[in-house]
């Protein structure tokens, strides 16, 4: 119903030299609206995540944000992303691996410890800032690098696989986090190949082979595999489209 989709994606195709690793890809992200990107490995989920960012290249289709063609440097500034691989100073603490990005971000003195405050706080680490990131678990790690991706309060999060590594109940604690930042109207890209996590999206776009076989929410997707578990739905429709 939304007329105006925070993240649209149309006919998005990319190929690595004759590798074709994105094809055709059509999608669209509401405001509020948590978005899965559920696939195995190499099935193209970083390259179209990248790609709405801007930070890939399209070569056949378009990718718009907040209403703007990417690669735009103002949208990109409205985008918060965390990539894969944590890119954190380990030999600094939390608190000025914190500062650091804020500055990058171009916040004000004032605006970095306000927004230091409130994120640090959302990912549970409010009591951990002064810690040097070499002593972090795992966990912490992601859910400092979720923090940074916050500072700039971004209309748009992206995060690739937030949750490797991470144990159960502190995945329900990132995962809270993440309804708390719908609930104030952030949209949400993820991307994952664990089930148990694509089943709290509000929709999930099922990809292999850089194609989407289906997208819809959770619920209906498993329906309308007549499947009862998102693997089952998953194999479902991946097993009609590998011919060659
Ligand atoms: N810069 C690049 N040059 C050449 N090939 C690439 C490049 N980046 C990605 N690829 C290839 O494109 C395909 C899709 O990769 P991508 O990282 O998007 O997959 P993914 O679904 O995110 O996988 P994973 O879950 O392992 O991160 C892979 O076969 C990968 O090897």
């Amino acid at each position: 119903m939304d007329v105006n989709p925070v993240v649209s994606v149309n006919h998005l195709s990319k190929a690595f030299g004759k590798r074709p690793v994105l094809e055709n890809i059509d999608m669209e992200v509401q405001q509020g609206e948590i978005l899965g990107l559920l696939g195995p490995s190499g099935a193209g989920k970083t390259t179209l995540v990248k790609a709405i960012i801007g930070l890939e290249s399209p070569d056949s289709g378009n990718v718009s944000v907040l209403g703007i063609t990417m690669p735009n440097l103002e949208i990109i500034e409205q985008i918060g992303y965390m990539a894969q691989a944590d890119a954190l100073y380990h030999d600094l603490t939390a608190l000025e691996n914190l500062q650091f990005f804020a500055r990058l971000y171009g916040l004000s003195k004032l605006q970095q410890k306000d927004r230091i405050v409130e994120t640090a706080q959302l990912v549970n680490l409010s009591d951990h800032l002064h810690k040097p990131v070499a002593q972090y678990s795992g966990g912490m790690k992601r859910r400092l690098s979720i923090c940074i991706a916050l500072l700039n309060n971004p209309k748009l999060l992206i995060l690739d696989e937030p949750t490797v590594g991470i144990d159960p109940v502190l995945r329900k604690s990132i995962w809270e986090t993440f309804r708390q930042l719908k609930e104030s109207g952030t949209s949400i890209i993820v991307t994952t190949h664990v089930m148990d996590e694509a089943e709290k999206c509000d929709r999930l776009a099922m990809i292999r082979n850089g194609k989407i076989i289906a997208i819809d929410s959770p619920k209906q997707l498993i329906t309308r595999s007549n499947t009862q578990t998102m693997e089952e739905a998953f194999l479902f429709y991946g097993g009609v489209e590998d011919e060659n």
